[in-house]
């Protein structure tokens, strides 16, 4: 190998390793009442304790049973909602301790995609706005020329013809909604994307096609996902790296493959089997088969 090509092998090489969001002790405790005779608080421990590392251009998924954190941890990370402890390392500062201009700024560097592209979207704005409206609050252009090819440039990216811009969200199949979600949150360039559930309102074809766009998106700016699903089949496909969470901690990570293929933590074990498809090692054909189809 060239000096240059063994150069940029060991920067690839460091790029993929780079750690982008550090996440340590993360807690959620939500008060749920009072009880005793001195009316102590009671607190249900959604988030008790998780840490985990993101890094630059990679896919971490998050997986778990129903109730047993996912959202509340990357809402907590986000600051949706104020976690009760921890730290959340972002290009070297505690985004939990951010204040005004700081955490305006450092939010722009994380965005999220939901699960519901309908009602997460504005009903009463047209297509533009609605991806215009973070560049809009963040003043990142000077001319409404430059917000236009902003706005276009980006719906491109995702794959929606331009003549869309002016229609309305309840226009749009789901899967075009989601992709004027992702537009929404990849307008600012960010380096991390947080998708909850992003794809488990739409039908399996769709599903395809919406995880294609991710990792073109990805592989575009290598940005890092972390990616919230409770369907393995989903996150097999795209995940680099797994964290299995159980009553509010995190109980085995791994590689993808680590995970799928040798779990060893005896909760993964029953996940994996309990989802029958998974189980009878069906769904991962088919879900490549529909991968393939696009
Ligand atoms: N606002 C709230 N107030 C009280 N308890 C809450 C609140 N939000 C979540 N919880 C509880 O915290 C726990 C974790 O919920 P969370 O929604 O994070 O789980 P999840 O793994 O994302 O589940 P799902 O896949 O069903 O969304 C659950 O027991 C839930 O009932």
């Amino acid at each position: 190998m060239s000096e240059a090509g063994k150069n940029q092998f060991e920067e690839n090489e460091k790029s993929e390793r780079e750690t982008i969001l550090q996440v340590k002790n993360l807690k959620k405790y939500y008060m749920v009442g009072r009880k005793g005779l001195f009316g102590e608080k009671e607190y249900v421990r959604s988030v008790d304790g998780v840490s985990f590392e993101l890094h630059r251009g990679e896919t971490l998924a998050i997986v778990g049973e129903s109730g047993c954190g996912k959202s509340t941890t990357v809402k907590s990370l986000l600051r949706v909602v104020e976690p009760t402890d921890g730290e959340v390392i972002l290009n070297r500062q505690d985004f939990l301790k951010l204040k005004g201009a700081d955490l305006k700024k450092a939010r722009r560097n994380i965005k999220m995609i939901f699960q519901d592209p309908y009602s997460s979207l504005n009903p009463r704005m047209t297509v533009r706005d609605i991806i215009g409206e973070p560049a809009d609050i963040e003043h990142v252009y000077k001319t409404e020329e430059e917000r236009e090819k902003l706005i276009l440039d980006t719906m491109e990216m995702v794959g929606l013809n331009k003549d869309f811009a002016d229609r309305y969200p309840h226009e749009f199949s789901g899967g075009q909604r989601q992709r004027i979600g992702i537009a929404r949150a990849i307008i600012l360039r960010p380096e991390i994307v947080v998708c909850d559930e992003p794809v488990s309102a739409l039908d399996v074809s769709v599903q395809a096609k919406i995880i294609n766009l991710l990792k073109e998106l990805q592989a575009k700016m290598n940005i890092s996902y972390i990616f919230i699903s409770h369907d393995l089949g989903v996150v097999k496909h795209i995940a680099d790296r797994v964290l299995v969470m159980y009553q509010g901690h995190v109980v085995e990570e791994g590689t993808r493959d680590e995970i799928f293929e040798n779990p060893k933590n005896d909760y993964t074990k029953l996940l994996l089997a309990s989802i029958p498809e998974i189980g009878k090692k069906m769904d991962f054909d088919q879900f490549e088969r529909a991968f393939q189809a696009e």
